[in-house]
């Protein structure tokens, strides 16, 4: 894979500042943050006419960064106004040696902002990775204060995180600041991209200050960007292809009033390039074709038990929980040898029976779970909460528990593997928040293993283009508000073929002849 970018914990953070301080000449770490955060402020949103600073610096070192990037902002000619929340006192030593610096050159300090002034940017300096919100809550006043910031509308930047989020798992108790740029320090942190996270970081800017992060602490967890997906894309068709080369996937769901999730499956599987469908549906008397999707062959669940050319089998979207789906899971589970796709009701069942689950752990086929928060908590035996304020924790339990690939979706959807390995995934939108984008997610990772992708890179393609393609749509208006999941598909299928081939996949194939 091609340099994806990686993501570090609070410990891995503080664990490359114990190394970086260690060596003989110590960078000022401070120093290079507060500059960096300086420039960012004076490049990306100031201008000639805009010369109003207020920078908020917290009782910690996020404090620290504060002074140090007021000061870079008044040496360069900026009106800067610093407010600041904490105890000098109490201060580190280079947090105490910035403020005095800052003093030093005439600037003053209040401890509330004041009612008369006007800004045209603020700096939040009030609290980094030092803040674990859930543990010590943020009492009224920093609310109070964090709640102002965000009434007065103007362009914020955050010192390494936002204030009030946690930078591990991108919860916000209380409230958050809402950056609309968020100058992250040393390495990325996953709470800024899951969860709560994604309302608050903004633009993300990485500054590394000078570290070489990667040679310090071997990361586990990695961001899902379109450097690292467009590294995992099929290979361009042969010309001389047919639809066998392509792997045909099964989709094992659609009880009766929900066939139209096994049929949102199907045309997802259809439209990222299976080469051929088929639907075993659970329905009585199911339909025998979808009229606006005559490629699907639609059959009774039991005739798809006897085809032997399947590639995958997707198993889950309108299945139902009824005796009938148990026992066609249970089968499925300790016969069938093929790569499985887990959602939805599927995934509810194994919860619920703990011989499925005993089956699916030790399945030598791959396996991939693509819980949502409720499904992840049935699964894991605990709550929804719970799961959505650890997020990374419960996909890689989950990874491990049933020793599978596992997406667990929702913003900032987390991939996560046996081997311990984690991917966050950077793509999508709130437009995603309806029924059947799980369902057809479920049919695009089938449509990739069909193709010949490994399990993990299937996985890791399908919920990027998933996203990717819902975000394309925002471009059209087609969305946030009223996007189906049927666009989705359309919207997938287009940016796949626009990966793959770039904008010239007609010239690849077209066979124009001449005679000279
Ligand atoms: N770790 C590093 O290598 C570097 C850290 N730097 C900065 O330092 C930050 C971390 O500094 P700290 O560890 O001092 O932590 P923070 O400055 O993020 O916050 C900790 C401070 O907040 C107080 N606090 C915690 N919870 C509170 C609550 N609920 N209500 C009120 N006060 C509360 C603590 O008593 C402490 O004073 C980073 O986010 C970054 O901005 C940078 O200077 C660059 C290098
Ligand atoms: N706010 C959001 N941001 C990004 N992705 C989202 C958001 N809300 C939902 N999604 C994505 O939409 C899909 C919803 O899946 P799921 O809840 O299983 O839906 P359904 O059961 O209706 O098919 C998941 O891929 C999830 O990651
Ligand atoms: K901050």
């Amino acid at each position: 894979m091609n340099n994806p970018i990686p993501l570090y914990s609070t410990a891995d953070i503080r664990e490359i500042e114990q190394l970086a301080v260690a060596r003989p000449n110590p960078p000022n770490l401070m120093e290079k943050a507060g500059l960096a955060a300086a420039h960012i402020t004076k490049d990306k949103l100031l201008s000639d006419d805009k010369n109003k600073i207020l920078v908020l610096a917290g009782p910690g070192n996020n404090g620290g960064d504060a002074f140090v990037t007021a000061r870079y902002l008044r040496t360069w000619g900026f009106q800067v106004t610093t407010i600041f929340t904490g105890e000098p006192s109490k201060l580190s030593h280079d947090a105490k040696q910035a403020l005095q610096n800052w003093l030093s050159m005439g600037g003053e300090l209040y401890h509330d902002i004041p009612s008369s002034g006007s800004w045209h940017v603020i700096i939040d300096g009030l609290f980094g990775i030092g803040l674990n919100p859930a543990k010590s809550p943020l009492d009224e006043n920093y609310q109070l204060l964090i709640e102002a910031v965000n009434n007065m509308n103007l362009p914020v930047l955050a010192l390494d995180i936002p204030s009030g989020l946690n930078a591990d798992n991108g919860t916000a108790p209380s409230t958050a600041i809402k950056a609309t740029i968020t100058a992250t320090f040393i390495g990325l942190k996953p709470g800024l991209v899951t969860h709560d996270g994604c309302e608050y970081a903004g633009e993300i800017i990485l500054c590394d200050l000078d570290l070489d992060a990667i040679s310090m602490k071997s990361p586990q967890s990695w961001l899902m960007d379109e450097t690292l997906i467009k590294t995992l894309l099929p290979a361009p068709r042969p010309a001389n292809s047919h639809k066998g080369a392509f792997g045909s996937v099964g989709i094992i769901g659609g009880a009766s009033g929900m066939i139209g999730a096994a049929l949102l499956a199907g045309s997802g599987a259809l439209k990222l390039g299976a080469g051929r469908v088929y639907l075993g549906l659970l329905a009585n008397q199911p339909s025998t074709v979808d009229p606006a999707q005559p490629e699907l062959m639609l059959r009774p669940v039991d005739e798809l038990f006897e085809l032997d050319h399947l590639t995958c089998l997707v198993v889950g979207p309108g299945l139902g929980k009824e005796i009938s789906a148990c026992l066609c899971l249970e089968k499925i589970l300790q016969t069938s040898s093929l790569p499985l796709v887990l959602d939805a009701d599927a995934l509810n069942l194994i919860a619920h029976h703990s011989e499925l689950a005993s089956v699916l752990r030790t399945r030598h086929a791959p396996s991939l779970l693509t819980p949502h928060a409720a499904e992840a908590a049935r699964l894991l035996g605990t709550d929804i909460a719970t799961v959505q304020n650890h997020r990374m924790k419960a996909a890689e339990d989950l990874a491990r528990n049933f020793n599978c690939s596992v997406v667990l979706k929702g913003a900032g959807s987390i991939c996560a593997f046996p081997n311990g390995h984690c991917y966050l995934n950077a793509s999508g939108n709130p437009g995603l928040s309806s029924a059947g984008t799980g369902d057809v997610l479920s049919g695009m990772t089938g449509a990739l293993l069909a193709q010949g992708l490994t399990s993990e890179n299937a996985l890791l393609l399908a919920v990027y283009l998933h996203g990717a393609a819902a975000d394309a749509l925002l471009e059209t208006l087609a969305g946030p508000i009223g996007m189906t999941a049927s666009e989705i598909i359309d919207s997938a299928r287009h940016l796949l073929n626009q990966w793959v081939y770039g904008h010239h996949a007609r010239f690849r194939y077209s066979h124009a002849h001449s005679i000279y």
